[in-house]
């Protein structure tokens, strides 16, 4: 399998308010080079949190993250923004984009906040819209495409800059299903072609099937995990046994 790129021990989360609510209660995980895992489990189980931690938005109450051996919680506000900056890639539900700015002004946002050279981001962002179709689009503003161009020109954002991980949050929440299809298979190819290693939650089974791996989390803890062998129907199907003894709050199926 290779390095880890990624490795979480006894990770817990507290939401301190009135009542605490322990979101997430010990978790150890670990995610190599190459490796696209999915986190599925019902609504309220922790996955988003359990991203959020990952993606060092959302500090852990008790436990250590390692991404590329270094504890990003440990790394002043500056340091912190820059390795975000360098090896995370971010995927959202939402696309998160500017809409006032064009396709590549967007693109090429992530790499004028790292004051890039003019000649290396226009070289990156040739390929990376080369790779991911979006050649024709580069001088539209974010209204004029559809909902499947936007997210990938949010995925071109997100790797743009050659991360180490892309982390992806419900990617296909929004999109119809020959959307779905077409950024699922991107996913792969990023994957497969680029060696981006990626963890992407999903509530969706479908979509949790182009990961080689599955982890499905409940009640803050980890559940269970199921691998893809050669069969993709078979995969499937494991995925959707293991949702139904999981049980509860399996919402938008
Ligand atoms: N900021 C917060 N303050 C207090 N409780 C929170 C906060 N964020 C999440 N929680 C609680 O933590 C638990 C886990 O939330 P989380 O969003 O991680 O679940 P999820 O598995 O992603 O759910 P869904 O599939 O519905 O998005 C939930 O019970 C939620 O109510």
């Amino acid at each position: 399998m290779g390095n880890s790129i990624l490795q979480v021990t006894n990770l817990q989360k507290e939401y301190i308010g009135e009542i605490t609510y322990k979101a997430l209660n010990g978790i150890d995980f670990q995610l190599g080079e190459n490796e696209f895992v999915a986190v599925m489990g019902p609504s309220g189980s922790g996955k988003t949190t359990f991203l959020n931690s990952v993606s060092t938005i959302d500090r852990p109450t008790a436990g250590e993250i390692l991404i590329n051996e270094r504890n990003p919680y440990s790394l002043d506000d500056e340091e912190l923004a820059k390795f975000r900056r360098s090896e995370l890639g971010f995927v959202f539900q939402d696309f998160n984009l500017v809409h006032t700015l064009t396709v590549k002004e967007n693109i090429l946002l992530p790499l004028t906040l790292d004051s890039l050279p003019a000649d290396k981001m226009q070289q990156r962002l040739k390929h990376v819209s080369q790779f991911l179709g979006i050649e024709e689009l580069l001088s539209k503003r974010i209204y004029e495409i559809s909902g499947g161009q936007k997210q990938r020109v949010a995925i071109a954002r997100a790797v743009i800059h050659e991360p180490s991980l892309l982390l992806a949050d419900e990617p296909t929440g929004n999109l119809d299903s020959k959307a779905v299809n077409d950024v699922m298979n991107l996913f792969s190819s990023i994957n497969t072609e680029l060696k981006t290693s990626i963890l992407m939650v999903t509530h969706d089974p479908y979509v949790a099937s182009f990961a080689n791996r599955i982890i499905f989390i409940k009640d803050g803890k980890l559940y269970n995990e199921v691998h893809r062998g050669h069969n993709r129907k078979q995969f499937y199907q494991e995925i959707m046994d293991t949702l139904a003894f999981l049980g509860g709050g399996q919402h938008e199926l």
